[in-house]
């Protein structure tokens, strides 16, 4: 039987956790967004984000014609330059886990807060349950609550904050995590040849201490999501993102030229974002999306993002295949860029522009 089989045996969870859209609160003006108003969620357009089949992309079933694969590549490629990300059917994880890592994070975020305290977030570190970390004075709020755990190197992995409660926590983040990594996997390999280059030149840049981690996201009901924001508009700091929507509660808004746009809720699908040690790599090919979380007032919405980041102690820059003379290269060699992040952050710059050449 393999890991995913086993799951399929282990008794079900409870269907009856507490639910997650208890009455909204009123926010303090520390989450008021600048500027005024996020303005009424139905008033941004929907993203025709690209759907991307991964069986039907080279080296997942060679039984597809080279015409439907060099045509899903295009696909992958021009979502990724055009958009930063596309949603992806067809990665073979079975929908059953998928309902399960859903089923964990809603049951752990109905936990009562004492009993989530328990792996509450350490002020200096980012693994643990919590807020987002405060890390500047004019820093507007996000409303929202997460536990954040790594997942590889094994030895980062700080178990005391892995939930014992539900049962199942451990068990299903790690054979998800392990899938995950698969699809990964093949999509470095898909991005590499839709560039024309080697299949394995974006894994090998990742490094054998390539550095993978979990960030669950609650966003409780809030009564004035006109006001704030679930998340902050951000990039990810990541080579990769994957990200397990809520299947009920649409959130997610990616920017595209000035615009922001609704991100739909695809059945089955992830929502693969270019990070921005991506777009270094990728010589600016590929974007690394602008997205954002907007509230609800009714309802409570989660979601799982695994984030997949190169080895700290390697260097990364843009592959000499992308750069030419009328593509230079635009980014610089840099070491630990989840640093450069963070130090950027903290002074309101953007890291992304501060490693241009
Ligand atoms: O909740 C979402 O849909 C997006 C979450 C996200 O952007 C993140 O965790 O970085
Ligand atoms: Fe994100």
């Amino acid at each position: 039987m393999d890991r995913v089989e086993k799951l399929s045996s282990l008794p079900s969870l409870s269907q009856n956790f507490q639910k997650l859209s208890t009455a909204a609160e009123e926010p303090p003006p520390a989450y008021f967004v600048k500027g005024g108003s996020v303005g009424p969620v139905e008033s941004f357009p929907i993203a025709q984000i690209p759907i991307v089949d991964l069986s039907l992309l080279p080296s997942v079933f060679s039984t597809c014609s080279g015409k439907e694969q060099e045509d899903e590549l295009e696909k992958l490629k021009s979502a990724f330059s055009e958009w930063g990300c596309f949603q992806v059917i067809g990665h073979g994880i079975p929908t059953l886990l998928l309902e399960k890592v859903r089923q964990i994070a809603k049951e752990f975020f109905a936990l009562p807060v004492e009993e989530k305290q328990k792996y509450a977030r350490d002020p200096a570190d980012l693994q643990g349950y919590g807020s987002d970390p405060i890390l500047s004075q004019e820093q507007v709020l996000d409303w929202s609550k997460r536990l954040f755990l790594n997942l590889l190197p094994l030895d980062s992995r700080k178990l005391e904050l892995w939930p014992v409660t539900p049962e199942e926590f451990r068990e299903v983040l790690d054979v998800y995590f392990t899938e995950v990594k698969s699809v990964i996997h093949l999509l470095q390999k898909a991005m590499a040849r839709s560039l024309d280059l080697d299949e394995n030149c974006f894994s090998k840049k990742y490094g054998d201490q390539a550095i993978m981690a979990a960030r669950f996201n609650h966003y409780p009901p809030c009564s004035r999501p006109d006001l704030v924001l679930g998340a902050k508009a951000h990039s990810d700091g990541s080579g990769i993102t994957v990200l397990l929507q809520d299947e009920e509660l649409e959130g997610l808004q990616v920017l595209k030229e000035d615009q922001w746009f609704r991100v739909p809720m695809v059945l089955g699908a992830f929502v693969v974002n270019v990070g921005d040690q991506m777009q270094i790599m990728s010589n600016g090919i590929f974007k690394s999306p602008l997205h954002r979380v907007t509230a609800n007032a009714q309802h409570g919405r989660i979601s799982v993002a695994v984030f997949y980041l190169p080895d700290t102690e390697i260097d990364i820059e843009p592959d000499e295949g992308l750069i030419s003379e009328e593509r230079p290269q635009i980014y610089r060699k840099l070491k630990n860029y989840a640093a450069i992040n963070f130090e950027c952050f903290q002074s309101g710059k953007i890291a992304l522009d501060t490693v241009k050449l």
